[in-house]
């Protein structure tokens, strides 16, 4: 089945005893200068500094201090190269053999078929290597504008991130999404300027987009030495050094490092002092600490100032979030990465300078967060885990807060992309790969039993945290949750055999677990067994004029009479939601609102989820109650029923409007293929607001209905031979016109 294909992966564990692994897939490569690798594909090297098979000589290596952990992510607008450069570092620090390549499909971040196959990043693998003494946890986060919502639950697991931009392109649409959702989490960040060797690379321009579209303030670190065809290198700002790649290496291992001398490079030595100067002036105007050094010690002289003094200051500013360092080089060129692995560990914090409120809760007992749900065919559902406190060991018990259940922790595994390594214990800081637990979805607490969770709940109320939604004393405990978008697609999908129902079930289910912005439900009217609606597509139902409506249920069944008599009223209310507002008549008896509220409520939701037009759910309605009279002995599923189809009656009457999801648009495109980019919209009923020319690109900004963006990305590959890129998200919901309305309807019913 299709959906099983999709999450079919082979992961591959292997015990720590033998640290030798290969990867099992067979890839097609062609080399392109790089090192000729085996026919079997990936070679893993064993861990650095691992020696024998003695587990406890293992600890220290699996568990760095946590001042020593980076938890990372890489973040981008699409192709700005995150993949490339998440393999480069995968190489430097020893854990691959040989470089990947994304368009020859072997990278081993790109794990799954289907990013093969599109050579784009869907899924964010984490994956775990050390640089120079440091463990470094990179999650490779999707740039694709279809996948925000991964982005976002990466997002929240990270200490820190890397943004790599396109130098030739700047700040592109999808890195100003998924820049505002880092500010949303308080994430540190360093920006890479990849892609210098590219005809059309500019270093200025791109610092100058930093500046202006993500109002963020770039510390120069580095400047390049050459652009496009002429890069070579660049020099250390701080250090005042150049780095040069030796144009005969084959996979950019060896650089010198050389300090800038007057005698060689005096040009360059003027530059880079003018922007060293700069850089500390622009860091002592963020930092009161290295203020103070700077105008007390040193305001004579820059030049004596040490490296590490600038850098530790450099540090607290990233941390801050005050200013972004910036870097740049060429991942598919291997130049630059070394010195932005050393900027990961010098610049962005460990997990234990990140504040997070409810540790002092736990006390130092486990607390942890599912941030990722896979499903192996033979091992079951694999959860990523990132550790806040306590440790995480296999072969034991944990409690999920949100399912409120007990999990069984069967093996823990340090993650390699599609490579595990199975490991004794884990500790705060760390991410983990869990095997073993059966109902823990993507977004789940996990602590180490329940009775923890009632005591971390009991410190956080003495401790004054916000009071529980619900009222649940284990709300409080919860670590902050994905923000799911309404759904905006629809589609009803139907196994090709009543045989086939439960492994479509069971499909539905683990993508469900992995990722909670999809909404399964049975199709109530379809009578088939099993026909199942994707609930990915709202259209809304607007209720303009108010309605009085009354109904009676009179049903025996066996020697039982069921006798309800409701009356309700529909009204418009500006709510922009589709969870109706419910108020009750002053008439109606507080006795019987006690036993019967939950059951009026179920049957007002209900109607309300399945509107009358389209069985769309309805927005922006108020159902008033009346009045209620219940027969003794009447049953509360009765209750609902008769509620809900005397709302249903009520709907039905009211005058309505079919509300579609409008979404805003922004396609970056060359000036030749403008106008085709522009009819093609006008076509798709799209509404432009501007255009502007970003360097040698215009950008089109509008809005643009989402029933008219099916397959929009075909197109516009078509259209412009692949050169533009589009971003794509929510805006608001719109009323239809009355003719596509019509002809919608029309189609529906199969009159047209
Ligand atoms: N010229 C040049 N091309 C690069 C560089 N880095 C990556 N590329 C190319 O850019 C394209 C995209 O690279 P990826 O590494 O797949 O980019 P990505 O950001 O992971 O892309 P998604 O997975 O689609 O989000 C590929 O064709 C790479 O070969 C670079 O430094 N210079």
């Amino acid at each position: 089945m299709l959906l099983f294909n999709w999450r079919i992966l082979a992961a591959n564990h292997q015990k720590i005893s033998s640290l030798h692994m290969n990867n099992i897939c067979c890839c097609k490569r062609r080399t392109k200068g790089l090192k000729p690798q085996t026919a079997l594909g990936r070679n893993y090297s064993s861990l650095p500094g691992v020696v024998g098979n003695d587990i406890k000589s293992l600890r220290s290596v699996i568990n760095p201090p946590i001042a020593k952990i980076r938890n990372i992510g890489i973040m981008a607008h699409i192709d700005a190269g995150k993949t490339t450069t998440t393999e480069r570092i995968l190489y430097y620090s020893g854990y691959t053999r040989s470089l990947g390549d994304v368009d020859d499909g072997d990278t081993v971040t790109d794990f799954m078929a289907q990013e093969r196959e599109r050579g784009i990043t869907i899924q964010s693998a984490a994956v775990t290597c050390d640089w120079k003494g440091y463990r470094v946890n990179l999650i490779d986060t999707p740039g694709h504008v279809d996948f925000t919502l991964e982005v976002e639950r990466c997002l929240r697991v990270l200490d820190g991130a890397v943004a790599v931009f396109d130098a030739s392109a700047g700040v592109e649409a999808q890195t100003l999404t998924v820049w505002r959702q880092a500010d949303k989490h308080n994430i540190p960040r360093i920006c890479f300027l990849n892609k210098m060797d590219k005809t059309g690379a500019s270093f200025n321009y791109a610092v100058e987009s930093i500046r202006e579209k993500l109002k963020a303030n770039p510390l120069l670190l580095q400047l390049p030495i050459g652009e496009a065809k002429t890069f070579k290198g660049m020099v250390d700002v701080v250090n005042k050094e150049k780095l040069l790649w030796n144009p005969n290496s084959d996979d950019g291992k060896e650089f010198e490092r050389k300090p800038l001398l007057e005698v060689s490079d005096p040009g360059l030595l003027k530059e880079t002092t003018e922007a060293r100067n700069a850089l500390i002036e622009q860091v002592a105007d963020l930092d009161d600490e290295f203020a103070d050094l700077v105008l007390g010690e040193f305001s004579e002289n820059f030049d004596l100032l040490p490296a590490e003094k600038l850098q530790a200051a450099i540090h607290r500013v990233t941390v801050a979030q005050t200013a972004v360092p910036v870097l740049c080089g060429s991942a598919l060129r291997n130049k630059g990465i070394q010195p932005l692995l050393d900027a990961v560990t010098m610049y962005l914090p460990s997990p234990e300078e990140r504040s997070y409120e409810f540790l002092q809760w736990y006390e130092g007992d486990l607390c942890a967060l599912a941030f990722k749900v896979l499903h192996d065919k033979h091992r079951g559902p694999l959860v990523f885990m990132r550790i806040y406190s306590g440790s995480l060991k296999p072969q034991s018990a944990v409690h999920n807060i949100n399912g409120n259940c007990t999990e069984r922790i069967s093996r823990l595994l340090l993650p390699f992309a599609d490579q595990h390594v199975e490991i004794p214990s884990l500790t705060a800081g760390n991410i983990a790969l869990t095997v073993g637990c059966k109902h823990t979805a993507t977004g789940d607490t996990i602590v180490s039993s329940k009775s923890s969770a009632l005591a971390a709940a009991h410190r956080a109320k003495q401790g004054g945290a916000e009071p529980p939604r619900h009222n649940q004393e284990a709300q409080r405990l919860l670590l902050a949750g994905v923000e799911v978008p309404e759904p905006v697609f629809f589609c009803t999908i139907e196994p090709p055999s009543v045989a086939k129902q439960p492994d479509l079930d069971h499909a539905l289910k683990c993508l469900q677990r992995e990722d909670p912005s999809l909404k399964v439900k049975l199709d109530p009217d379809s009578g088939q067994v099993g026909s199942i609606i994707l609930n990915l597509r709202r259209l809304s139902v607007k209720a303009f004029v108010c309605c009085l409506i009354t109904d009676t249920l009179d049903r025996t069944l066996g020697d039982k009479r069921h006798l309800v008599t409701v009356e309700l009223e529909a009204n418009p209310v500006e709510t922009s939601s589709v969870i109706p507002t419910i108020e009750y008549a002053e008439d109606v008896s507080e006795d019987l609102l006690k036993v019967s509220r939950e059951a009026i409520e179920n049957g007002i939701h209900g109607a309300c989820l399945q509107g009358p037009l389209l069985g769309s759910p309805v927005q922006d309605v108020a159902i008033t109650l009346h009045s209620l009279s219940v027969h003794p002995g009447t049953s509360t599923t009765m209750i609902s029923a008769c509620v809900s189809r005397c709302v249903q009656k009520a709907l039905k009457k009211a005058e309505k409007q079919v509300l579609e999801p409008l979404m805003s648009l922004e396609v970056a495109v060359t000036e030749d293929r403008l106008s085709l980019v522009l009819a093609d919209l006008a076509q798709r009923r799209g509404n432009v607001q501007e255009i502007q020319a970003r360097h040698d690109n215009k950008v089109v900004i509008g809005f643009v209905p989402l029933a008219e963006m099916m397959g929009y990305s075909t197109v516009l590959r078509t259209l412009t031979s692949g050169s533009a890129t589009f971003a794509l998200e929510l805006s608001n919901y719109q009323p239809m016109n009355p003719q596509d309305q019509q002809a919608l309807l029309n189609r529906r019913s199969g009159l047209a």
